[in-house]
């Protein structure tokens, strides 16, 4: 049979074919193509030599489920503990609990080895709202500057003069949870969460959210918490064609939603811009508009950008822990009466708690630093790509386009980090013996690198001045609902419940 006929023979029989039977055929393509891909993944692909479970190197699937029910974290940390420290999580993704990956996954690695570093993943990482990035999305090149411009602002000696700023916003807090004490528990979630969000509304929109004194939320603050939600969806999206097609579609339809939240922004940043260095000088703006309108400066489109973004990571992470921080407190009286006699006999009042003498003190930096390692609020790894010619990663050659992640929660509840690494012990920064064996390179809560997190002195400031304050002059209690606190979902940040407690006020 020649070609000719055999080919007219094939389209007579697609042209005779029922519907039924062309979707029948592309069904079975499907499939087949799904199946030869997971064999694929699974026993030829460059990482097939790493263990981990091989449905989960066959197919996506097992991490988009993780992601949906909001427990990527508990995914990874179970195959590290079935499968070591360096594991398959993903047909792409190798994931490591070796303290020795950080430098080489998010810090500047062995630049004499194979490859160059790893970039973020974008796909992964999401997007900004407008064109114009903010430090999180930005690219290497528009990274580094504003970092510079940014870098000044958030230093020690600025933060210096912040401190009436956040001062003012704790001892408001301790006034409500005064008044509100005598009325029964009181969920301290939200009340850490107002503090933390009037704190940053302050520095970043030159004027506070006022939720503290309107004892609510505010929309935009709530609106804020469902768009996290919602890029996780996105993103799992992000990975089929079909699905990428839906994701366009609904950002369309956010698009108005989004922009009308970002608009909010927009309007306070440019209030608090167009007062220049007029006002008392102490918020963030006021190094950077030195720097405005000049070449290394910032356009009006980052300052937008930038201030949305401060707005998130400046506020839902330090609440966090500051939650966190009571939660294990009332969980371990013992601790928790340590804590409380070394503020109580450090200071006799509240005016002698500052930034310096804080930190200064041993045993509130270290139930603060144990707190932030069994209950990260950072949990979920912040995945890297390796670029087109590959990276080493402690010795080891890994393929362009692999996915490199350190996920935080894994990394402190693994037993080859730290002893009992489930309990909350923080006499372990402080020199026990009992704990010599522990990793302590493990414990990055802030990240290392270029990327790293630009807010960590500010954020370790008002950790330790909210814990200082709010518990010298208060005893928590536990409600008896709580008793899983720490035990949550995750969707980007974790999704805290409220925390109930009761609060006896000791003046
Ligand atoms: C306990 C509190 C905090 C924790 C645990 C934390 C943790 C982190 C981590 C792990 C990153 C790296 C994310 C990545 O690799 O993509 C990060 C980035 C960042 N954080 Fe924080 N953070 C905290 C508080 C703050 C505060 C108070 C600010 C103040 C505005 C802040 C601002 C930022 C910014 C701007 C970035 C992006 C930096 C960049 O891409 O150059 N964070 N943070």
């Amino acid at each position: 049979m020649s070609t000719a006929t055999a080919s007219s023979g094939l389209a007579s029989q697609v042209a005779n074919a029922s519907v039924s039977q062309v979707f029948l055929s592309f069904i079975v393509i499907l499939v087949a193509r799904f199946i030869l891909r997971g064999i694929y993944r699974v026993y030829f692909h460059p990482l097939s030599k790493y263990p981990g479970p091989k449905l989960h190197a066959f197919t996506r699937i097992p991490q988009m489920i993780g992601l949906w029910k909001g427990e990527p974290h508990k995914r990874i940390e179970a195959i590290h503990a079935k499968y070591g420290r360096v594991v398959r999580t993903a047909p792409d993704e190798i994931s490591y609990i070796d303290p020795e990956a950080w430098k080489f996954v998010h810090g500047h690695g062995d630049t004499k080895a194979r490859g160059s570093r790893p970039q973020k993943h974008w796909i992964r990482s999401g997007n900004d709202v407008t064109d114009t990035p903010s430090l999180l999305f930005a690219p290497t090149g528009a990274h580094s500057r504003m970092r510079r411009v940014f870098h000044s602002a958030f230093s020690d000696r600025s933060l210096k003069l912040q401190e009436p700023l956040i001062v003012k916003y704790i001892d408001l807090l301790r006034e409500r949870l005064r008044e509100k004490a005598p009325q029964g528990p009181i969920d301290i979630v939200k009340y850490f969460n107002f503090t933390t969000f009037d704190v940053m509304g302050d520095l970043a929109f030159g004027e506070s959210l006022h939720m503290l004194n309107k004892d609510e939320y505010d929309p935009w603050v709530a609106m804020t918490f469902e768009y996290l939600k919602t890029f996780t969806f996105l993103e799992m999206c992000q990975y089929y064609a079909i699905t990428r097609y839906g994701v366009r579609q609904l950002m369309k339809l956010m698009a108005k939603q989004r922009q009308s939240h970002f608009q909010y922004t927009v309007d306070k940043v440019n209030k608090r811009v167009d007062q220049g260095r007029a006002t008392d000088g102490h918020d963030l703006w006021t190094l950077v508009l030195d720097k405005e309108g000049q070449r290394e400066g910032l356009s009006r489109g980052e300052m937008f950008a930038n201030a949305n973004l401060f707005m998130v990571a400046g506020t839902e992470t330090t609440a966090t822990i500051s939650a966190g921080f009571a939660y294990l407190m009332c969980k371990n009286p013992e601790v928790y009466a340590k804590f409380r006699k070394e503020v109580r006999e450090t200071f006799k009042s509240q005016d002698e708690i500052n930034i310096e003498r804080v930190q200064a003190l041993p045993y509130l930096n270290a139930c603060l630093k144990e707190a932030l390692r069994v209950y990260p609020p950072v949990s979920n790894a912040q995945p890297m790509l390796t670029p087109a010619d590959g990276t080493t990663v402690m010795g080891e050659y890994m393929p362009p386009n692999t996915v490199l992640s350190i996920p935080q929660f894994a990394m402190y509840r693994s037993e080859t980090n730290f002893k009992h690494a489930l309990k909350y012990i923080p006499e372990r920064w402080l020199g026990d013996e009992r704990f010599e064996s522990d990793n302590k390179k493990a414990f990055e809560p802030f990240h290392v690198g270029p990327r790293d997190c630009l807010g960590k002195n500010l954020a370790w400031h008002e950790m330790r001045l909210i814990a200082a304050k709010v518990h010298h002059q208060f005893d928590f209690e536990l409600s008896s609902e709580n008793n899983n606190w720490t035990d949550q979902k995750i969707f980007i940040l974790n999704q805290k419940e409220p925390l109930y407690m009761k609060l006896k006020a000791v003046y």
